[in-house]
């Protein structure tokens, strides 16, 4: 059986409410994406801070709506700054979401992530190979890219949502959104958001800020991958290459609106 399609109608209202709460997002992310991360959520309506000194992220991470930790360019002195933020999140109830990007064949960025997982982590969003690498169901992909697709991931991504209470976003041609036990699906998007760096990255940074909404954690997530995909999609129509493609994406996230979301 197919996982259900999210409605045009809760995409629009999760939209709705994400614009009204504005997000204010505590990013620690890679050095490749901090600027594309930033405009995604501020296209979006959500507020960006990207806070990484070990004090300050501390302080921060209890004051934001939700932290991204994306482990692209980690270092020990990352790794210790994210994890004293993730601490200071959890006490404060603020809920964060997990990028492992490159999980897999990287030893020092694996076991930094799969130590993260007993932290009780909101959503984690990857590609295929990442989540099945987190899963322990695979080596890896190509460095930051995928080499499996997202439907081939989905029963990792259910085990770890379940093993970790967590909502698993696993990206690709479509997108599947499960906390375990549900499981939605997102289609649209183009693969030329794969020929651009940081639309995955990005995309996790939405999904942290979806967290911070009220309601259904699993359709708010799920909505996230769907302003991605459909402003993605919108993009491609007006663009010739990854050039032209990353103005018209994020002129497309600020345009969005509830009608042609499926
Ligand atoms: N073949 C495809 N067709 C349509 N959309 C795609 C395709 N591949 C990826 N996407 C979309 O691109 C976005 C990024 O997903 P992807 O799985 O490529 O992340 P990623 O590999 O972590 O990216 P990065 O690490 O470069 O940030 C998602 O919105 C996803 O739906
Ligand atoms: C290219 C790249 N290298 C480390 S992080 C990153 C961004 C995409 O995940
Ligand atoms: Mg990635």
């Amino acid at each position: 059986m197919q996982p259900d399609l999210l409605h045009r109608a809760q995409i629009a209202q999760i939209l709705q409410q994400f614009r009204k709460c504005t997000p204010l997002v505590h990013c620690m992310t890679n050095d490749v994406v901090q600027t594309f991360t930033a405009n995604v959520l501020l296209a979006l309506g959500a507020s960006p801070a990207m806070v990484i000194e070990r004090d300050e992220a501390q302080q921060f991470a209890a004051i934001a709506d939700a932290l991204l930790i994306n482990v692209g360019t980690l270092t020990r002195d990352r790794a210790d700054a994210m994890h004293t933020a993730i601490l200071s999140a959890n006490a404060a109830r603020k809920p964060w979401t997990l990028d492992p990007v490159a999980v897999g064949a990287l030893a020092f960025r694996s076991d930094f992530c799969r130590e993260l997982l007993a932290l009780q982590p909101a959503a984690i969003r990857g590609n295929a190979s990442e989540v099945m690498a987190l899963g322990g169901m695979s080596s890896g992909g190509r460095g930051v890219d995928t080499t499996d697709t997202a439907i081939a991931a989905l029963p990792a991504a259910q085990a770890l949502a379940r093993q970790t209470g967590a909502i698993v976003a696993v990206t690709g041609e479509v997108d599947y959104i499960t906390d375990g036990f549900r499981t939605l699906r997102v289609t649209g998007g183009d693969v030329l958001m794969t020929r651009v760096v940081g639309t995955g990255c990005a995309l996790s940074a939405v999904v942290a800020a979806c967290c911070a909404l009220p309601g259904d954690r699993l359709y708010n997530v799920a909505a996230g991958c769907a302003f991605m995909a459909q402003a993605g999609s919108l993009a491609v129509a007006t663009t010739r290459g990854p050039g032209s493609f990353i103005p018209a994406f994020l002129d497309a996230l600020y345009a969005l609106h509830g009608e042609g979301l499926a």
